[in-house]
């Protein structure tokens, strides 16, 4: 009997329109003996309810699309008893995700990964009541990634996140917050907070990829104290670039869980969608949650 295939797209999702490769793609799945059902969303929340709702009929759950649609994607599979395979074919403008990954970046060949692919175990974190697949964020580099208009995004790609997040001292917003990883806790002002799974955040930061691992079981905690000075800010700045996390006011841990608290209106960011500030915010990491096809 053929096994079956649930394959949400979304059609707005990163810079080409044409759903030439897509195509494709669909014909491997389906040479893979996969019967293909395609979905396409129409907007926010549908991949999650078409994974939710939908998913759990189906030997695999593939979507295309970028950051924003897996993190869906993934949102909705977790609602389920039992995750499905996975995956993902990235689409998006930027793909941040799909390139710590190391995901063929064209359909086809992301495609015949997925069914040539065998399951690597992804870790999934949880943020309240939420899931984001690779980062959750706060502060300079985040708020702009989701107040970029999707057709900005779609044109400038990796530079609107670094152009609207990394101006100067004045523009630079610090968040007082607590943040505990059950270990430690760290106190004072923040201009940035992140927890990731992922060596890229928005296309700006790297993270050294010795360092990360993503079935491990445990996430990146990254800080950034507010800086005193112009000066302190290009010394912060370089630091980061140079992948440098033991320079002033950076706080680099590896961590399982995290709980950020704040008085403050701390809007998040999970995987580059937005996500509204709450007092007390539990980060957890859920270890190989997801079953991701892939060829390695
Ligand atoms: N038919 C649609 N029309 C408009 N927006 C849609 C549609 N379907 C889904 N969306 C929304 O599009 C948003 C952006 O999607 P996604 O992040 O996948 O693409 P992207 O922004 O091009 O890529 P990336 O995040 O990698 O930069 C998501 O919030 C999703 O909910």
């Amino acid at each position: 009997m053929d096994k079956k295939l649930l394959f949400i797209v979304n059609p707005r999702a990163g810079r080409t329109k044409s759903f030439a490769p897509l195509f494709d793609a669909v014909a491997c799945f389906s040479k893979a003996g996969y019967l293909v059902k395609v979905f396409l969303t129409e907007g926010r929340g549908d991949a999650t309810r078409a994974a939710a709702e939908l998913g759990g009929a189906y030997d695999l759950v593939v979507c295309a699309g970028g950051d924003g649609t897996f993190n869906e994607m993934v949102s909705g599979l977790m609602q389920l008893p039992e995750c499905p395979e996975v995956g993902y074919l990235p689409n998006g403008s930027t793909n941040d995700f799909a390139a710590s990954l190391h995901l063929p970046a064209t359909p086809l060949k992301a495609a015949e990964s997925i069914v040539n692919g065998h399951p690597f175990y992804l870790d999934v974190g949880r943020h309240n009541d939420r899931y984001f697949a690779y980062v959750a964020s706060f502060g300079a580099f985040t708020r702009s990634s989701y107040s970029v208009p999707q057709a900005t995004k779609n044109a400038l790609g990796h530079f609107a996140y670094i152009l609207e997040g990394m101006k100067d001292l004045d523009s630079l917003r610090p968040y007082r917050c607590r943040v505990e990883t059950g270990e430690e806790t760290f106190e004072g002002e923040f201009i940035f907070g992140a927890v990731c799974n992922s060596t890229s955040l928005g296309g700006i930061m790297k993270l050294d990829p010795s360092r990360v691992q993503m079935d491990d079981g445990a996430f990146e905690l990254l800080l950034l104290r507010m800086p005193k000075t112009a000066i302190d800010l290009q010394s912060l700045i370089a630091a980061i670039s140079r992948m440098d996390y033991n320079g002033p006011g950076v706080i680099f841990r590896h961590v399982q869980q995290v709980t950020v608290t704040t008085d403050e209106d701390l809007p998040w960011s999970l995987d580059g969608e937005y996500a509204p500030s709450a007092p007390r915010v539990e980060l957890r990491n859920l270890p190989g949650a997801i079953p991701l096809m892939l060829c390695r």
